[in-house]
């Protein structure tokens, strides 16, 4: 695992104007000036030949996944009724908002955010600035019987995700994420789960019936190449150690070099959480359920 060093090729980044001037909010800007240096790569290159050879061979793949979603985004515009896309602002979803953006899909494509309560004040800042950045209108939902996080304290405690995850869980994500989807009618949830996510994500298809998963064949250091190639905005966070993120008490720091290993990126999620089984969690239940 090699982090890179000196300028990517790809990415003419000027940290300040060149982030600005990508329409990145410049406040949010100035407190995390991100750098895709932070961001570890997982490829052994090799040297001279090698290496030229096989950045090649990274290119033309990367080329080719491309290609493949912007004609499945495409294609779910054009065969179901009532696309959807749900966005927790990670790696892989900024991919996805960026091609749904560059095949011109954004007005054809709804975009759900839910907001748990208990997300880093990083995302939903990302979120305003991602919205200014490419012009759309996140659908926030939230607990149903919660307008606002103050509210959702006062009724059920900060600690509530502790004293029944399950609970919290369906409260904060599965019951509005069902609601978003019952209320579009929608026949298309466009997500970004992969197969390289591990676990029950490791057979994923890309047609999944009234789920469309279009990075699903992607790696999490193709979604980083694409990020890079494209100077696409992404969360602050990463740029910290955070290979993925959710909900503030359950997300940790994953190793830099655990990143791109299979099954890395979610590692750092749901720690400490177990199901009622005593299994350890790896899915909070809102595809599963
Ligand atoms: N906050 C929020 N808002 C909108 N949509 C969300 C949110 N959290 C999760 N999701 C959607 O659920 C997909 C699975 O994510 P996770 O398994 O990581 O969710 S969770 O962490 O278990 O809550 C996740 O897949 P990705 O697209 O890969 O992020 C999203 O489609």
């Amino acid at each position: 695992f090699i982090l890179p060093t000196g300028p990517q090729p790809a990415v003419k980044l000027n940290r300040q104007q060149g982030l600005v001037s990508m329409g990145l909010n410049a406040e949010l800007t100035k407190t995390y000036p991100r750098d895709f240096k932070n961001i570890p790569v997982g490829t052994s290159y090799g040297k001279g030949e090698d290496s030229t050879l096989n950045k090649e061979i990274e290119q033309q793949t990367l080329e080719f996944l491309e290609g493949q979603l912007s004609s499945v985004l495409k294609k779910a515009v054009e065969i179901k009724k009532k696309p959807l896309f749900t966005t927790a602002l990670i790696a892989g979803d900024c991919v996805l908002l960026d091609g749904i953006a560059k095949a011109g899909l954004l007005d054809k494509i709804e975009i759900v955010f839910i907001d748990t309560f208990f997300l880093f004040p990083e995302t939903l800042d990302f979120l305003r600035e991602v919205e200014e950045h490419y012009g759309f209108k996140a659908k926030v939902y939230h607990c149903a019987d919660c307008p606002t996080q103050e509210s959702f304290y006062d009724k059920y405690g900060a600690d509530y995700w502790m004293e029944d995850i399950d609970q919290y869980d369906f409260k904060c994500k599965v019951e509005p994420l069902q609601r978003a989807l019952k209320e579009s009618g929608t026949d298309a949830w466009i997500n970004g789960r992969r197969r390289d996510h591990g676990a029950e994500r490791a057979s994923l298809p890309v047609w999944e019936g009234d789920k469309v998963n279009p990075i699903a064949f992607w790696t999490f250091e193709d979604c980083w190449n694409y990020l890079r190639k494209h100077n696409v905005p992404y969360h602050p966070l990463h740029d910290v150690g955070f290979s993925s993120l959710g909900d503030m008490q359950s997300t940790a720091k994953v190793p830099l070099e655990k990143w791109m290993t299979y099954a890395g990126e979610r590692s750092g999620r749901f720690q400490g959480l177990t199901n009622k089984d005593g299994s350890a969690k790896t899915e909070c239940g809102i595809h599963t359920k």
